[in-house]
Protein backbone atom coordinates (compact mmCIF):
# COMPACT_ATOMS: atom_id res chain seq x y z
CA UNK A 1 0.00 0.00 0.00
CA UNK A 2 1.56 3.40 -0.86
CA UNK A 3 -0.77 6.01 1.86
CA UNK A 4 -0.89 5.61 5.43
CA UNK A 5 -4.05 5.58 6.35
CA UNK A 6 -3.17 9.26 8.19
CA UNK A 7 -2.26 10.67 4.98
CA UNK A 8 -5.63 10.27 3.23
CA UNK A 9 -7.06 14.02 2.54
CA UNK A 10 -10.61 13.05 2.76
CA UNK A 11 -11.95 16.44 1.69
CA UNK A 12 -13.25 15.93 -1.96
CA UNK A 13 -14.42 12.66 -2.06
CA UNK A 14 -15.43 11.34 -5.36
CA UNK A 15 -17.61 8.40 -6.01
CA UNK A 16 -18.53 6.98 -9.82
CA UNK A 17 -21.50 6.11 -11.36
CA UNK A 18 -21.59 5.41 -15.15
CA UNK A 19 -25.19 5.11 -15.22
CA UNK A 20 -25.27 9.46 -15.45
CA UNK A 21 -22.34 9.86 -17.84
CA UNK A 22 -23.35 12.69 -20.17
CA UNK A 23 -22.71 12.35 -23.68
CA UNK A 24 -18.92 12.39 -25.28
CA UNK A 25 -17.58 11.33 -21.81
CA UNK A 26 -16.20 8.18 -19.74
CA UNK A 27 -15.56 6.99 -16.68
CA UNK A 28 -12.29 7.50 -16.94
CA UNK A 29 -12.36 10.83 -18.50
CA UNK A 30 -14.73 11.80 -15.65
CA UNK A 31 -12.02 10.59 -13.00
CA UNK A 32 -9.35 12.07 -14.39
CA UNK A 33 -11.16 15.70 -14.61
CA UNK A 34 -11.91 15.30 -11.45
CA UNK A 35 -8.35 14.50 -10.24
CA UNK A 36 -6.64 16.66 -12.17
CA UNK A 37 -8.57 20.08 -10.27
CA UNK A 38 -8.98 18.56 -6.87
CA UNK A 39 -10.70 15.19 -6.15
CA UNK A 40 -8.27 13.77 -2.62
CA UNK A 41 -10.09 10.49 -2.56
CA UNK A 42 -11.82 7.98 -5.54
CA UNK A 43 -14.26 5.17 -5.05
CA UNK A 44 -15.67 3.11 -7.49
CA UNK A 45 -19.41 2.60 -6.93
CA UNK A 46 -20.77 0.81 -10.19
CA UNK A 47 -23.74 -0.89 -9.08
CA UNK A 48 -25.27 -2.40 -12.76
CA UNK A 49 -21.55 -3.08 -13.98
CA UNK A 50 -20.42 -7.11 -14.10
CA UNK A 51 -17.49 -8.37 -12.41
CA UNK A 52 -15.37 -8.39 -15.47
CA UNK A 53 -16.35 -5.33 -16.87
CA UNK A 54 -15.99 -4.12 -13.18
CA UNK A 55 -12.59 -5.19 -11.97
CA UNK A 56 -11.52 -3.97 -16.02
CA UNK A 57 -12.73 -0.51 -15.09
CA UNK A 58 -11.31 -0.63 -11.47
CA UNK A 59 -7.99 -1.23 -12.82
CA UNK A 60 -8.30 1.48 -15.67
CA UNK A 61 -9.34 3.93 -12.86
CA UNK A 62 -6.32 2.62 -10.37
CA UNK A 63 -4.01 3.44 -13.05
CA UNK A 64 -5.44 7.54 -12.99
CA UNK A 65 -4.73 7.02 -9.16
CA UNK A 66 -2.18 5.93 -9.04
CA UNK A 67 -0.63 8.49 -11.45
CA UNK A 68 -2.39 12.01 -9.14
CA UNK A 69 -1.33 9.95 -6.02
CA UNK A 70 -4.50 9.44 -5.00
CA UNK A 71 -6.31 6.56 -2.90
CA UNK A 72 -8.61 4.28 -4.30
CA UNK A 73 -11.81 3.05 -2.84
CA UNK A 74 -13.73 0.55 -3.75
CA UNK A 75 -17.85 0.02 -3.11
CA UNK A 76 -19.33 -3.09 -2.19
CA UNK A 77 -16.99 -5.59 -3.71
CA UNK A 78 -14.31 -7.06 -1.29
CA UNK A 79 -13.33 -9.32 -3.52
CA UNK A 80 -12.81 -6.49 -6.16
CA UNK A 81 -10.88 -4.69 -3.82
CA UNK A 82 -8.64 -7.43 -2.71
CA UNK A 83 -7.95 -8.45 -6.09
CA UNK A 84 -7.13 -5.14 -7.90
CA UNK A 85 -5.26 -4.14 -4.83
CA UNK A 86 -7.12 -1.17 -4.19
CA UNK A 87 -6.46 1.18 -0.81
CA UNK A 88 -9.43 0.37 0.58
CA UNK A 89 -13.01 -0.84 0.54
CA UNK A 90 -16.17 1.08 1.18
CA UNK A 91 -19.59 -0.99 2.58
CA UNK A 92 -22.74 0.02 4.15
CA UNK A 93 -25.32 -1.37 6.89
CA UNK A 94 -26.47 -4.02 4.27
CA UNK A 95 -23.33 -5.16 3.22
CA UNK A 96 -20.86 -7.36 5.04
CA UNK A 97 -20.37 -7.19 8.54
CA UNK A 98 -17.28 -5.20 9.43
CA UNK A 99 -15.36 -7.50 11.43
CA UNK A 100 -15.70 -10.13 8.02
CA UNK A 101 -14.01 -7.29 6.51
CA UNK A 102 -11.70 -6.63 8.51
CA UNK A 103 -10.41 -10.10 8.81
CA UNK A 104 -10.06 -10.17 4.87
CA UNK A 105 -8.71 -7.14 3.68
CA UNK A 106 -6.02 -7.30 6.37
CA UNK A 107 -5.21 -4.14 9.01
CA UNK A 108 -4.15 -1.83 6.31
CA UNK A 109 -6.62 -1.45 3.98
CA UNK A 110 -8.66 1.73 4.57
CA UNK A 111 -12.23 0.53 5.65
CA UNK A 112 -15.39 3.38 5.38
CA UNK A 113 -18.46 2.62 6.60
CA UNK A 114 -22.13 4.10 5.98
CA UNK A 115 -23.39 5.87 8.93
CA UNK A 116 -26.98 7.33 10.02
CA UNK A 117 -27.63 6.50 13.18
CA UNK A 118 -26.10 6.99 16.86
CA UNK A 119 -26.20 3.35 17.31
CA UNK A 120 -23.57 2.91 14.95
CA UNK A 121 -21.06 5.12 16.50
CA UNK A 122 -21.09 2.95 19.57
CA UNK A 123 -20.90 0.25 17.80
CA UNK A 124 -17.91 1.06 15.78
CA UNK A 125 -16.17 2.97 18.81
CA UNK A 126 -16.64 -0.51 20.72
CA UNK A 127 -14.79 -1.86 17.70
CA UNK A 128 -12.42 0.38 18.02
CA UNK A 129 -9.72 1.69 15.94
CA UNK A 130 -8.89 -1.51 14.00
CA UNK A 131 -11.68 -1.45 12.26
CA UNK A 132 -13.58 1.13 10.87
CA UNK A 133 -11.31 3.87 9.16
CA UNK A 134 -13.78 6.77 8.05
CA UNK A 135 -17.72 7.02 7.81
CA UNK A 136 -19.62 8.15 5.00
CA UNK A 137 -22.39 10.20 7.15
CA UNK A 138 -26.07 10.49 5.02
CA UNK A 139 -27.69 10.57 3.78
CA UNK A 140 -27.55 14.57 4.17
CA UNK A 141 -30.12 15.82 1.25
CA UNK A 142 -32.76 13.99 -1.43
CA UNK A 143 -30.69 13.03 -4.04
CA UNK A 144 -31.39 10.80 -7.12
CA UNK A 145 -28.58 9.22 -7.18
CA UNK A 146 -29.46 6.64 -4.71
CA UNK A 147 -32.87 5.75 -5.30
CA UNK A 148 -34.15 2.74 -3.46
CA UNK A 149 -32.40 3.86 0.00
CA UNK A 150 -34.44 3.59 2.88
CA UNK A 151 -32.86 6.69 4.87
CA UNK A 152 -35.15 9.87 5.32
CA UNK A 153 -32.55 12.96 4.67
CA UNK A 154 -31.05 13.71 8.01
CA UNK A 155 -29.80 17.33 7.05
CA UNK A 156 -26.81 18.88 8.71
CA UNK A 157 -28.70 18.22 12.31
CA UNK A 158 -28.56 14.71 11.76
CA UNK A 159 -24.91 15.09 10.93
CA UNK A 160 -24.25 17.27 14.01
CA UNK A 161 -25.77 14.34 15.95
CA UNK A 162 -23.23 11.59 14.56
CA UNK A 163 -20.33 14.38 15.35
CA UNK A 164 -21.19 14.52 18.60
CA UNK A 165 -21.52 10.57 19.09
CA UNK A 166 -18.15 10.12 17.74
CA UNK A 167 -17.05 13.04 20.39
CA UNK A 168 -18.64 11.11 23.03
CA UNK A 169 -17.76 7.59 22.88
CA UNK A 170 -13.92 8.71 22.08
CA UNK A 171 -13.73 7.75 18.51
CA UNK A 172 -10.46 10.24 17.96
CA UNK A 173 -9.65 7.80 14.88
CA UNK A 174 -12.34 7.88 13.10
CA UNK A 175 -12.67 10.19 9.74
CA UNK A 176 -15.76 11.56 8.45
CA UNK A 177 -17.50 12.65 5.04
CA UNK A 178 -20.63 13.53 4.23
CA UNK A 179 -22.46 12.20 1.51
CA UNK A 180 -25.75 12.85 0.12
CA UNK A 181 -27.07 15.68 -2.30
CA UNK A 182 -24.68 17.40 -1.93
CA UNK A 183 -23.83 20.64 -4.56
CA UNK A 184 -21.92 23.77 -4.51
CA UNK A 185 -25.17 25.53 -3.31
CA UNK A 186 -24.81 23.77 0.11
CA UNK A 187 -21.39 22.30 0.96
CA UNK A 188 -20.61 25.92 2.52
CA UNK A 189 -23.13 25.84 4.70
CA UNK A 190 -22.57 22.12 5.47
CA UNK A 191 -19.01 22.20 6.36
CA UNK A 192 -20.16 25.44 8.20
CA UNK A 193 -22.85 24.16 10.70
CA UNK A 194 -21.60 20.76 10.88
CA UNK A 195 -19.17 20.91 14.15
CA UNK A 196 -19.38 19.32 17.05
CA UNK A 197 -20.82 20.93 20.11
CA UNK A 198 -17.11 20.96 22.12
CA UNK A 199 -16.16 22.78 19.34
CA UNK A 200 -13.27 19.77 17.89
CA UNK A 201 -14.16 18.01 15.09
CA UNK A 202 -15.83 19.47 11.71
CA UNK A 203 -16.35 17.53 8.86
CA UNK A 204 -13.10 16.20 7.06
CA UNK A 205 -14.49 16.54 4.04
CA UNK A 206 -17.76 16.00 1.03
CA UNK A 207 -18.22 12.73 -0.80
CA UNK A 208 -20.31 13.38 -3.79
CA UNK A 209 -21.64 11.60 -7.12
CA UNK A 210 -23.73 13.55 -9.70
CA UNK A 211 -22.19 16.56 -9.53
CA UNK A 212 -19.14 15.63 -10.88
CA UNK A 213 -19.88 12.37 -12.75
CA UNK A 214 -23.14 13.77 -14.41
CA UNK A 215 -21.23 17.09 -15.32
CA UNK A 216 -20.60 18.05 -18.76
CA UNK A 217 -18.05 20.28 -17.97
CA UNK A 218 -16.27 17.72 -15.03
CA UNK A 219 -13.15 19.92 -14.46
CA UNK A 220 -15.00 23.11 -14.07
CA UNK A 221 -17.36 21.86 -11.82
CA UNK A 222 -14.57 20.30 -9.41
CA UNK A 223 -13.16 23.65 -9.52
CA UNK A 224 -15.66 24.84 -8.55
CA UNK A 225 -15.98 22.20 -5.67
CA UNK A 226 -11.97 22.76 -4.16
CA UNK A 227 -12.72 26.30 -4.31
CA UNK A 228 -15.63 26.32 -2.04
CA UNK A 229 -13.72 23.77 -0.13
CA UNK A 230 -10.68 25.49 0.67
CA UNK A 231 -12.74 28.80 1.44
CA UNK A 232 -12.42 29.90 4.85
CA UNK A 233 -14.88 31.71 5.90
CA UNK A 234 -19.16 31.01 4.53
CA UNK A 235 -20.16 34.94 3.52
CA UNK A 236 -23.37 34.36 4.29
CA UNK A 237 -24.89 37.78 4.65
CA UNK A 238 -22.33 39.18 2.31
CA UNK A 239 -21.58 42.63 3.15
CA UNK A 240 -22.11 41.74 6.95
CA UNK A 241 -19.39 41.67 9.47
CA UNK A 242 -19.97 39.24 12.66
CA UNK A 243 -18.22 40.86 15.25
CA UNK A 244 -19.32 40.48 18.93
CA UNK A 245 -16.31 41.18 20.42
CA UNK A 246 -16.86 44.84 21.27
CA UNK A 247 -19.05 45.45 23.87
CA UNK A 248 -22.25 46.81 22.04
CA UNK A 249 -22.95 50.90 23.93
CA UNK A 250 -24.76 53.91 22.74
CA UNK A 251 -22.93 54.53 20.58
CA UNK A 252 -23.03 51.52 18.50
CA UNK A 253 -26.55 51.39 18.75
CA UNK A 254 -27.42 54.74 17.64
CA UNK A 255 -24.65 54.00 14.17
CA UNK A 256 -26.84 51.35 13.85
CA UNK A 257 -30.17 53.48 14.06
CA UNK A 258 -28.17 55.88 11.39
CA UNK A 259 -28.00 53.19 8.89
CA UNK A 260 -31.83 51.86 9.13
CA UNK A 261 -32.80 54.99 8.60
CA UNK A 262 -30.61 56.00 5.71
CA UNK A 263 -30.98 52.84 3.64
CA UNK A 264 -34.48 51.92 4.56
CA UNK A 265 -34.82 48.50 4.17
CA UNK A 266 -37.28 46.20 2.51
CA UNK A 267 -38.24 43.81 5.04
CA UNK A 268 -40.10 40.57 3.17
CA UNK A 269 -42.53 39.25 5.48
CA UNK A 270 -43.54 35.55 5.13
CA UNK A 271 -45.65 35.26 8.54
CA UNK A 272 -48.94 34.23 10.11
CA UNK A 273 -52.19 35.73 9.30
CA UNK A 274 -52.69 37.64 12.79
CA UNK A 275 -49.14 39.58 12.65
CA UNK A 276 -49.49 40.71 9.12
CA UNK A 277 -50.74 44.20 9.58
CA UNK A 278 -48.76 44.70 12.84
CA UNK A 279 -45.72 43.71 11.29
CA UNK A 280 -46.28 45.71 8.34
CA UNK A 281 -47.34 48.84 10.90
CA UNK A 282 -44.06 47.95 13.20
CA UNK A 283 -41.56 47.73 10.38
CA UNK A 284 -43.05 51.35 8.64
CA UNK A 285 -41.89 52.97 12.39
CA UNK A 286 -38.59 52.13 12.27
CA UNK A 287 -38.21 53.50 8.79
CA UNK A 288 -38.38 50.70 7.04
CA UNK A 289 -40.47 49.40 4.06
CA UNK A 290 -42.67 46.01 4.79
CA UNK A 291 -43.89 44.15 1.95
CA UNK A 292 -46.08 41.06 2.78
CA UNK A 293 -45.41 38.90 0.27
CA UNK A 294 -45.82 34.91 -0.22
CA UNK A 295 -45.28 34.38 -3.82
CA UNK A 296 -42.97 32.22 -4.79
CA UNK A 297 -42.39 33.81 -8.17
CA UNK A 298 -40.94 37.20 -7.05
CA UNK A 299 -38.73 36.06 -4.16
CA UNK A 300 -35.62 36.06 -6.74
CA UNK A 301 -36.43 40.01 -7.42
CA UNK A 302 -37.62 40.67 -4.32
CA UNK A 303 -34.48 39.34 -2.63
CA UNK A 304 -32.29 41.63 -4.79
CA UNK A 305 -33.35 44.49 -3.86
CA UNK A 306 -30.74 46.41 -1.87
CA UNK A 307 -30.90 46.43 2.07
CA UNK A 308 -33.64 43.12 1.23
CA UNK A 309 -33.91 40.83 4.51
CA UNK A 310 -36.40 38.34 4.83
CA UNK A 311 -38.64 37.36 8.28
CA UNK A 312 -39.94 34.17 8.02
CA UNK A 313 -42.47 33.56 10.68
CA UNK A 314 -43.60 29.63 10.28
CA UNK A 315 -46.97 30.42 11.59
CA UNK A 316 -47.41 31.43 7.99
CA UNK A 317 -49.66 29.61 5.90
CA UNK A 318 -47.56 29.49 2.66
CA UNK A 319 -46.57 26.15 0.92
CA UNK A 320 -43.64 24.34 2.08
CA UNK A 321 -41.93 24.70 -1.68
CA UNK A 322 -43.00 28.63 -1.51
CA UNK A 323 -40.58 28.80 2.49
CA UNK A 324 -37.70 26.76 0.68
CA UNK A 325 -37.75 28.81 -2.52
CA UNK A 326 -37.27 32.16 -0.33
CA UNK A 327 -34.74 30.50 2.20
CA UNK A 328 -32.77 30.02 -0.68
CA UNK A 329 -32.85 32.63 -2.72
CA UNK A 330 -32.02 34.98 0.44
CA UNK A 331 -29.21 32.71 1.32
CA UNK A 332 -28.04 32.74 -2.86
CA UNK A 333 -27.99 36.63 -2.60
CA UNK A 334 -26.59 36.40 0.55
CA UNK A 335 -29.45 38.89 2.35
CA UNK A 336 -30.09 38.18 5.78
CA UNK A 337 -32.97 35.99 6.80
CA UNK A 338 -34.77 36.28 10.88
CA UNK A 339 -36.20 32.83 11.40
CA UNK A 340 -39.31 32.53 13.82
CA UNK A 341 -40.19 29.17 14.43
CA UNK A 342 -43.89 29.83 15.79
CA UNK A 343 -45.16 26.96 18.34
CA UNK A 344 -42.32 24.81 17.57
CA UNK A 345 -42.70 21.79 20.28
CA UNK A 346 -46.66 22.80 20.14
CA UNK A 347 -46.85 19.55 17.44
CA UNK A 348 -45.23 17.08 15.52
CA UNK A 349 -46.00 18.86 12.12
CA UNK A 350 -44.79 22.14 13.27
CA UNK A 351 -41.66 20.75 14.54
CA UNK A 352 -40.99 18.82 11.19
CA UNK A 353 -41.81 21.87 9.16
CA UNK A 354 -39.49 24.26 11.56
CA UNK A 355 -36.37 21.48 11.55
CA UNK A 356 -36.90 20.88 7.60
CA UNK A 357 -36.70 24.48 7.18
CA UNK A 358 -33.57 24.77 9.69
CA UNK A 359 -32.33 21.92 7.77
CA UNK A 360 -32.48 23.81 4.27
CA UNK A 361 -30.77 26.79 5.01
CA UNK A 362 -28.32 29.70 6.70
CA UNK A 363 -30.71 32.01 9.07
CA UNK A 364 -29.07 35.03 10.51
CA UNK A 365 -31.27 35.11 13.49
CA UNK A 366 -33.66 33.05 15.28
CA UNK A 367 -36.23 34.60 17.84
CA UNK A 368 -38.48 32.38 19.41
CA UNK A 369 -40.11 32.64 23.03
CA UNK A 370 -38.58 30.28 25.90
CA UNK A 371 -40.33 27.17 24.66
CA UNK A 372 -39.48 27.54 20.90
CA UNK A 373 -35.69 27.79 22.13
CA UNK A 374 -36.18 25.23 24.33
CA UNK A 375 -37.51 23.22 22.05
CA UNK A 376 -34.70 23.88 19.79
CA UNK A 377 -31.87 23.61 22.04
CA UNK A 378 -33.31 19.53 22.99
CA UNK A 379 -32.80 20.86 26.84
CA UNK A 380 -36.19 20.74 28.77
CA UNK A 381 -36.38 21.89 32.51
CA UNK A 382 -35.99 18.58 33.79
CA UNK A 383 -32.61 18.72 32.73
CA UNK A 384 -32.03 21.82 35.07
CA UNK A 385 -33.65 20.55 38.57
CA UNK A 386 -31.80 20.65 41.67
CA UNK A 387 -29.22 22.69 40.11
CA UNK A 388 -30.67 25.71 41.85
CA UNK A 389 -32.73 26.13 44.94
CA UNK A 390 -34.38 29.33 43.08
CA UNK A 391 -36.46 28.83 40.22
CA UNK A 392 -36.01 32.03 38.63
CA UNK A 393 -32.43 31.46 38.58
CA UNK A 394 -32.60 27.86 37.31
CA UNK A 395 -34.44 29.42 34.96
CA UNK A 396 -32.03 31.93 33.96
CA UNK A 397 -29.32 29.11 33.78
CA UNK A 398 -31.51 27.02 31.74
CA UNK A 399 -32.59 29.41 29.03
CA UNK A 400 -29.37 31.18 29.03
CA UNK A 401 -28.01 27.49 28.05
CA UNK A 402 -30.57 26.98 25.47
CA UNK A 403 -29.64 29.59 24.11
CA UNK A 404 -26.13 29.09 23.92
CA UNK A 405 -27.36 25.70 22.24
CA UNK A 406 -29.47 26.88 19.82
CA UNK A 407 -27.02 29.46 18.49
CA UNK A 408 -24.28 27.21 18.32
CA UNK A 409 -26.63 24.18 16.39
CA UNK A 410 -27.38 26.45 13.70
CA UNK A 411 -24.31 29.02 13.91
CA UNK A 412 -27.01 31.86 14.39
CA UNK A 413 -27.81 34.60 16.73
CA UNK A 414 -29.66 33.14 18.64
CA UNK A 415 -32.46 35.06 20.63
CA UNK A 416 -34.88 33.75 22.96
CA UNK A 417 -37.60 36.02 24.87
CA UNK A 418 -39.37 36.17 27.81
CA UNK A 419 -39.63 38.40 30.90
CA UNK A 420 -35.74 38.85 30.44
CA UNK A 421 -34.44 38.23 26.83
CA UNK A 422 -31.33 36.05 25.91
CA UNK A 423 -29.28 37.07 22.92
CA UNK A 424 -26.20 34.76 21.98
CA UNK A 425 -23.73 34.96 18.73
CA UNK A 426 -22.79 31.66 17.31
CA UNK A 427 -22.07 32.73 14.03
CA UNK A 428 -18.09 32.66 14.47
CA UNK A 429 -18.15 35.07 11.51
CA UNK A 430 -18.82 32.67 8.75
CA UNK A 431 -15.16 30.84 10.08
CA UNK A 432 -15.42 27.46 8.31
CA UNK A 433 -12.67 24.31 8.93
CA UNK A 434 -12.50 21.05 7.33
CA UNK A 435 -11.70 18.39 10.31
CA UNK A 436 -11.29 20.81 13.54
CA UNK A 437 -14.54 22.98 14.10
CA UNK A 438 -14.37 25.89 15.72
CA UNK A 439 -10.95 26.29 16.79
CA UNK A 440 -11.72 24.35 20.16
CA UNK A 441 -14.96 27.12 20.83
CA UNK A 442 -17.94 25.10 22.43
CA UNK A 443 -21.34 25.72 23.53
CA UNK A 444 -20.12 26.31 26.87
CA UNK A 445 -17.69 28.55 25.40
CA UNK A 446 -20.48 31.00 24.03
CA UNK A 447 -21.38 34.53 25.74
CA UNK A 448 -24.76 35.23 26.72
CA UNK A 449 -26.19 38.80 26.89
CA UNK A 450 -29.33 39.02 28.96
CA UNK A 451 -31.69 42.48 28.36
CA UNK A 452 -34.08 43.00 31.03
CA UNK A 453 -36.49 45.93 31.86
CA UNK A 454 -38.46 44.51 34.66
CA UNK A 455 -41.81 42.82 33.81
CA UNK A 456 -44.27 44.11 31.00
CA UNK A 457 -46.97 41.23 31.60
CA UNK A 458 -49.43 43.82 29.26
CA UNK A 459 -47.07 42.67 26.09
CA UNK A 460 -48.68 39.22 26.58
CA UNK A 461 -52.31 40.59 26.16
CA UNK A 462 -51.83 41.59 22.38
CA UNK A 463 -51.30 39.70 19.88
CA UNK A 464 -48.37 38.96 17.92
CA UNK A 465 -46.05 40.74 20.01
CA UNK A 466 -43.35 38.29 19.89
CA UNK A 467 -43.32 38.24 15.69
CA UNK A 468 -42.98 41.76 15.85
CA UNK A 469 -39.63 41.85 17.74
CA UNK A 470 -38.91 39.77 14.81
CA UNK A 471 -39.99 42.73 12.30
CA UNK A 472 -38.12 44.79 14.79
CA UNK A 473 -34.83 42.34 14.35
CA UNK A 474 -34.78 42.62 10.37
CA UNK A 475 -35.41 46.09 9.88
CA UNK A 476 -32.31 46.81 11.94
CA UNK A 477 -30.08 43.67 10.35
CA UNK A 478 -31.27 44.45 7.09
CA UNK A 479 -30.85 48.07 7.36
CA UNK A 480 -27.48 47.46 7.65
CA UNK A 481 -24.59 49.04 5.55
CA UNK A 482 -21.17 47.06 4.52
CA UNK A 483 -19.43 48.09 7.64
CA UNK A 484 -22.50 47.10 10.12
CA UNK A 485 -22.50 44.69 12.73
CA UNK A 486 -25.25 41.88 12.40
CA UNK A 487 -24.93 41.26 16.36
CA UNK A 488 -25.34 45.02 17.74
CA UNK A 489 -28.23 45.55 15.19
CA UNK A 490 -29.66 42.31 17.29
CA UNK A 491 -28.85 43.61 20.25
CA UNK A 492 -30.34 47.63 19.21
CA UNK A 493 -33.38 45.73 17.86
CA UNK A 494 -34.18 44.24 21.25
CA UNK A 495 -33.09 46.66 23.65
CA UNK A 496 -35.36 49.06 20.91
CA UNK A 497 -38.21 46.59 21.31
CA UNK A 498 -38.48 46.29 25.26
CA UNK A 499 -37.86 50.01 25.98
CA UNK A 500 -40.50 50.89 23.74
CA UNK A 501 -43.11 48.33 25.36
CA UNK A 502 -42.14 49.66 29.33
CA UNK A 503 -42.87 53.33 28.14
CA UNK A 504 -46.31 51.91 26.17
CA UNK A 505 -47.37 49.95 29.62
CA UNK A 506 -46.90 52.51 31.77
CA UNK A 507 -49.43 55.14 29.70
CA UNK A 508 -51.75 52.78 28.08
CA UNK A 509 -55.35 52.56 29.07
CA UNK A 510 -55.66 48.80 28.31
CA UNK A 511 -54.41 46.48 25.65
CA UNK A 512 -55.91 48.39 22.77
CA UNK A 513 -53.91 51.30 23.72
CA UNK A 514 -50.96 49.48 24.39
CA UNK A 515 -50.84 48.24 20.93
CA UNK A 516 -51.05 51.73 19.92
CA UNK A 517 -48.56 53.22 21.81
CA UNK A 518 -46.43 50.30 21.28
CA UNK A 519 -45.88 51.29 17.76
CA UNK A 520 -45.80 55.20 18.63
CA UNK A 521 -43.05 54.39 21.20
CA UNK A 522 -41.02 52.30 18.96
CA UNK A 523 -41.74 55.41 16.24
CA UNK A 524 -40.24 57.86 18.46
CA UNK A 525 -37.54 56.00 20.11
CA UNK A 526 -36.49 55.06 16.72
CA UNK A 527 -36.93 58.70 15.49
CA UNK A 528 -35.06 60.59 18.25
CA UNK A 529 -32.11 57.98 18.62
CA UNK A 530 -30.82 58.67 22.10
CA UNK A 531 -30.45 54.83 23.23
CA UNK A 532 -29.08 56.10 26.23
CA UNK A 533 -32.53 57.38 27.30
CA UNK A 534 -33.54 53.93 26.74
CA UNK A 535 -34.71 52.20 29.91
CA UNK A 536 -34.09 48.49 29.28
CA UNK A 537 -30.60 47.06 30.07
CA UNK A 538 -27.98 44.95 28.67
CA UNK A 539 -26.01 42.11 31.08
CA UNK A 540 -23.35 40.15 29.85
CA UNK A 541 -24.04 36.65 31.61
C1 LIG B 1 -18.52 7.66 1.20
C2 LIG B 1 -19.72 6.83 1.07
N1 LIG B 1 -20.68 6.93 1.98
C3 LIG B 1 -21.79 6.18 1.88
C4 LIG B 1 -21.95 5.28 0.84
C5 LIG B 1 -23.17 4.42 0.74
O1 LIG B 1 -22.86 3.05 0.95
P1 LIG B 1 -24.05 1.99 1.08
O2 LIG B 1 -24.93 2.46 2.18
O3 LIG B 1 -23.50 0.65 1.19
O4 LIG B 1 -24.82 2.14 -0.30
P2 LIG B 1 -24.24 1.81 -1.73
O5 LIG B 1 -23.28 2.89 -2.09
O6 LIG B 1 -23.60 0.50 -1.69
O7 LIG B 1 -25.45 1.85 -2.60
C6 LIG B 1 -20.91 5.20 -0.10
N2 LIG B 1 -20.96 4.37 -1.13
N3 LIG B 1 -19.81 5.97 0.03
C1 LIG C 1 -23.88 6.54 -2.45
C2 LIG C 1 -24.75 7.35 -1.59
N1 LIG C 1 -24.92 7.05 -0.30
C3 LIG C 1 -25.73 7.89 0.34
S1 LIG C 1 -26.28 9.10 -0.68
C4 LIG C 1 -25.41 8.47 -1.98
C5 LIG C 1 -25.44 9.06 -3.33
C6 LIG C 1 -24.92 10.48 -3.38
O1 LIG C 1 -25.00 10.94 -4.67
P1 LIG C 1 -25.10 12.46 -5.04
O2 LIG C 1 -23.82 13.10 -4.66
O3 LIG C 1 -25.30 12.48 -6.53
O4 LIG C 1 -26.29 13.01 -4.32
MG1 LIG D 1 -23.00 -0.76 -0.12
Amino acid sequence: MVFTKKEVDYSLYLVTDSGMLPEGTTLCSQVEAGLQNGVTLVQIREKETDTKLFIEEALEVRKLCTKYNVPLIINDRIDVAMAIKADGVHVGQDDMPIPMVRDLVGPDMIIGWSVGKISEVEQLSQWGPKYVDYIGIGTLFPTQTKKNSKKVPMGPQGAIEILNALESNNATWCRTVGIGGLHPDNIQRVLYQCTSSNGKRSLDGISLVSDIMASKDAAGSTKILRALLDSTTYEFDKSLKFDSEGPVNHQSISNVIKQVSSNRPLVQHITNKVHQNFGANVTLALGSSPIMSEIESEVGELCKIPNATLLLNTGSVAPIEMLRTAVHAYNEERRPIVFDPVGYSATTTRRSLNDSLLSYGQFTCVKGNSSEILGLSGLNRDNMKGVDADTSLTDIKLLAQATRIVAFKYKTIAVCTGQTDFICDGTFGGELHLSTATNGSSVDSLTVFAVSNGDIPIMGDITASGCSLGSTIASLVGGLGPSGSVFDAVVSAVLLYKSAGKLASETCEGSGSFHVKLIDNLYNLFNENEPSKWSATLQQL
